[in-house]
């Protein structure tokens, strides 16, 4: 592998140091040790997607916004493109964080910026099968493609959204190898980059600030706009008075993300919880937000996701290059919405660390796995969860500490589905060339045929942990729409069940997508974001 630490990436203006040169109001939790009190129109909790677009969009109104965000604040200087590094200042429990059972390990981020910091890049429109599905079975009101597709666009444009131009990398070849001799449809993926270097560490935080993640859009701007960012200090819950929601009781963590024992509290007429799936819920539920019917933190969703690694010949070297940048949707409407499970097909990088905490194995087993690194590829399949009533997805629960954790059955209808994505996957890569392929199954070897890798994945049993699932879109917990026995959020991002408190982030979705969350996250951010400012300044 190259050497990147020789690559030229110094000199780069990393925008954070230089606003904060001119006057940006950013308060880092670690130093605050006494109780203070602050006032706003608004406060945003957590500054991914729907939290960073939301104070783009109140800040250019000239609302008074406060941003909290548990994580550190870490921006293109501080990205090493180093694995170790990046799993521990910007994921959710230093990229350790799974299921409770363990059946599916969970990327998600935890940094100014939030996700959108690491995630991949790909970026689709909500497919109009999901809406349509939302509208139908929840209630969810204006929400279908017409009246999203302005919000898209808008959105698109701000992010500088388009198709790769580049010719995919090698491990993204396989997918259109692959799909082309088999007859299988496959596409460009639209990324959010620009001036993209084609570095591949796109996980690990983007360090020339071509990845138009909300660290280098829309932060900046409401920072210039006149919001206040209070970085590594938590939102801890809700103040309530009666049915309305007052403030945020927010408290600051040390450099290892323990409470200084400081209080700041919040107080503003709107609170906005941007937290993401899972910790949006964990906060409602922490704050004892009314919830009648108990639906809190239930329906969230993962796309749980398998893998299959193919050996090639030639080099693939799956470290290198957009990591997204060609997909499949061969399969994800096969069977209609509410049918058996659907899948959409994409790589994934992959770098030693991630490697080896996939491959597993032990000793010199271990390092015979990381040597073919270079060798292998590595194609994905995110499993449709959430269509069937089969299929309800997980719920958050809080531990003892109040930190969340999810409980998230694998039951049947997702097994059946992964079994089929591990055909599809090795017959994908046979038919690309692979040398040899493996499922993500603990009972999986290498297999050399098509054949031989079709009776192994035939007589698998398919059970929860022993079927390799992993997820890195988390969504739902707090759903949208009308029907109450369901759902908490109405369809302009409020909250049923508390005045002045909203809901935009991905925890809205009733279901999961059948496509890489942000670009739905952004667009329905902008719409509901746009219609508060309306009515905030009316
Ligand atoms: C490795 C990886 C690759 C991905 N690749 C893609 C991709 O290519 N395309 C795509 O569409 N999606 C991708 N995603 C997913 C996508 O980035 C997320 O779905 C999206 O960012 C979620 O947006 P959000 O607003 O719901 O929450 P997030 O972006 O996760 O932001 C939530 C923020 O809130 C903070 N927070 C939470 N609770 C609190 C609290 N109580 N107090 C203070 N702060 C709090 C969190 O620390 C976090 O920073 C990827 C994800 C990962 C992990």
């Amino acid at each position: 592998m190259q050497d990147l630490s020789s690559l030229p990436i110094k000199g780069i203006n990393d925008p954070w140091k230089t606003g904060i040169k001119n006057g940006w109001d950013v308060i880092d939790g670690r130093t605050v040790s006494a109780d203070r009190t602050l006032e706003a129109d608004v406060v945003i909790i957590g500054t991914g997607a729907g939290g960073g677009v939301s104070a783009e969009i109140l800040t250019q109104r000239g609302l008074k916004v406060i941003l909290i965000e548990a994580g550190k604040l870490m921006s293109s200087d501080d990205f090493t493109l180093n694995e170790g590094q990046a799993y521990r200042d910007l994921y959710q429990e230093g990229a350790m964080r799974a299921t409770k059972d363990a059946g599916i390990t969970i990327l998600q981020g935890r940094t100014v910026g939030g996700t959108t910091v690491v995630n991949w890049t790909s970026s689709f429109r909500t497919p109009s099968e999901t809406l349509q599905y939302w509208q139908d079975t929840f209630g969810v009101e204006n929400l279908l493609r017409q009246d999203l597709d302005p919000w898209f666009q808008k959105m698109e444009e701000r992010l500088k959204i388009s198709q790769w131009i580049m010719p995919p990398n090698a491990n993204n070849d396989v997918l259109k190898k692959g799909c082309e001799a088999l007859g299988w449809e496959w596409a460009v993926i639209p990324r959010n980059v620009e001036g993209c270097w084609n570095i591949g560490y796109c996980g690990m935080g983007c360090p020339t600030n071509a990845k138009q993640s909300m660290l280098v859009t829309t932060l900046p701007m409401a920072m210039n706009n006149g919001a206040t960012l209070i970085h590594s200090a938590q939102a801890h819950r809700l103040l309530i008075d009666g049915d309305t929601v007052t403030g945020v009781e927010v408290r600051p963590l040390n450099n290892d993300k323990v409470p200084t024992g400081a209080t700041v509290t919040v107080k503003a007429k709107t609170v906005i919880a941007s937290g993401g799936g899972i910790q949006t819920p964990a906060l409602l539920m922490r704050s004892e937000a009314p919830d009648p019917q108990s639906r809190v933190g239930k329906r969230t969703f993962l796309h749980p996701t398998t893998f299959t690694f193919g050996i090639y010949d030639k080099e693939v070297a799956p470290y290198y290059g957009a990591p997204q940048s060609l997909y499949s949707d061969e399969f994800v409407f096969k069977h209609g919405v509410d049918g058996p499970a659907g899948y959409k097909l994409e790589m994934m990088p992959m770098h030693p660390g991630l490697t080896g905490a996939l491959m597993g194995g032990y000793g010199g087993d271990a390092r015979n796995e990381i040597e073919r690194l270079p060798n292998l590829a590595s194609s994905i399949a995110l499993l449709r969860d959430g269509f069937h009533a089969d299929n309800p997805g997980g719920s958050v629960e809080l531990r003892d500490n109040g930190e969340p954790v999810i409980d998230y059955p694998v039951d049947d209808y997702l097994l059946e589905g992964a079994k089929r994505t591990h055909l599809t996957m090795a017959e994908m890569h046979f038919a690309a060339g692979a040398k040899e392929i493996r499922p993500s199954h603990s009972h999986a070897g290498y297999y050399k045929s098509w054949k031989a890798a079709k009776d192994a994945i035939n007589n698998f049993a398919y059970d929860p942990v022993i079927t390799g699932l992993g997820s890195a879109h988390v969504m739902g917990g707090c759903a949208m729409g009308q029907d109450e026995s369901q759902c908490v959020v109405n369809s302009d991002g409020s909250y049923k069940y508390l005045n002045g408190l909203y809901i935009i982030d991905g925890s809205v979705f009733p279901t999961s997508l059948g496509v890489n969350p942000q670009l739905t996250i952004y667009g329905m951010s902008a719409r509901n974001a746009t219609a508060l400012a309306d009515k905030l300044k009316a």
